[in-house]
């Protein structure tokens, strides 16, 4: 039996832990005074503890509805409930998050640390129909610092702050690797998470979405309820022989066109006319994500960025185009075409 030499497996770095990629680019982050860093490790925390629920799915306990709806009127599933949970204990016992704004919750949910200087909005678990049939979900984060007085409770202001405002925002997704990617406004680093050492290493440095791609990604079932320029921004890819991608988590969709290039759209439709995505924890911090790796996120045309966007209450939803900057830029010439 051949022995690999003990120099090879020394000589294979394990690589840059999530936990010391933080202390180097802290000096990155305003304020720098390490709450903001903690917070992200709360964050992690908490992602590999859903992670290891979530490769239990198929397992009765966690598995199907929880039977009750949320704010939004959707059948929450038992892991959007332990997911919710997860993150809001993590967040909790961090103790530098004041405040909680979930998908999952109708109103913010005030963890106690009053002395916490930032609030930060979730969507524990993204694509949640896809949890029963095993197919990749998600976890979609934004941070702002608070704008309320420290010592009190956070406000209604601190969450709707705006997308520029945020300081960090991110995902995780849990599908063939579990990963975690995030921005604090100084590009977009990708972590994959390693089980057997309970760590997330750094193995996407410096992400950036390829200027354009060969991917349309959206819900074609909804085909008659989309604007026309839509359609006929399908219709071109179609002819360019585009491929079609709907995985039906956004996270997962996102992630894919982030890496190899290509555009994600939720339009407007009938049931949803300003869109089915929420601004604050969904649209938001993805969009601070792809324009930190060269891409675009825009509401529509007329509409604007979606960071320029100014979000007047917890739960809105907006319509997203999101992905290669020249793919976006063609979808918002349609209409003018
Ligand atoms: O079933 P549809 O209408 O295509 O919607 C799918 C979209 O809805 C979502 O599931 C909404 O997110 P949640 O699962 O967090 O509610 C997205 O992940 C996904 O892109
Ligand atoms: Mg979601
Ligand atoms: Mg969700």
């Amino acid at each position: 039996m051949s022995h690999r030499p003990l120099e090879d497996t020394i000589a294979q770095p394990v690589g840059t832990t999530l936990e010391r990629y933080i202390m180097r680019t802290q000096s990155e982050f305003p304020y720098a005074t390490g709450e903001l860093s903690q917070l992200l490790r709360d964050i992690a925390l908490a992602g590999k503890i859903v992670s290891r629920e979530i490769n239990r799915a198929g397992l009765a306990e966690v598995a199907g509805a929880f039977g009750q709806q949320n704010v939004q009127g959707e059948q929450q599933q038992k892991l959007d409930v332990v997911a919710n949970i997860r993150f809001i204990r993590a967040l909790t016992n961090g103790g530098q998050a004041c405040a909680v704004l979930s998908e999952e919750e109708d109103e913010i949910v005030h963890t106690g640390n009053v002395q916490g200087k930032y609030v930060v909005a979730i969507d524990p678990l993204d694509g949640s129909s896809n949890i029963d049939v095993n197919v990749s979900i998600g976890t979609i984060f934004s941070i702002y610092r608070r704008v309320s007085p420290y010592g009190a409770p956070a406000t209604e202001a601190d969450f709707l702050q705006g997308g520029r405002r945020q300081v960090a925002a991110g995902y995780i997704l849990y599908g063939s690797s579990t990963m975690l990617v995030y921005t604090t406004g100084h590009g977009v680093a990708g972590f994959t998470y390693e089980s057997s050492l309970g760590e997330f290493f750094l193995s996407h440095p410096r992400m950036l979405i390829p200027e354009t791609g060969n991917i349309f990604s959206c819900n074609e079932g909804n085909w008659h309820d989309y604007p026309e320029y839509v359609r006929d921004y399908l219709s071109r890819c179609k002819e360019r022989r585009c491929s079609g991608r709907y995985v039906g988590s956004l996270v997962a969709d996102y992630h894919r066109n982030l890496l190899v290039g290509g555009i994600y759209l939720y339009p407007p439709t009938q049931k949803n006319p300003d869109g089915k995505l929420r601004l604050l924890y969904e649209s938001f911090p993805l969009a601070f994500v792809i324009e930190q790796a060269g891409g675009r996120a825009e509401a529509g045309p007329g509409l604007g960025r979606v960071m320029d966007l100014m979000p007047t209450h917890f739960h809105q939803r907006t319509p997203l185009f999101t992905g290669s900057y020249s793919l976006v830029d063609e979808l918002l010439g349609m209409e003018t075409t």
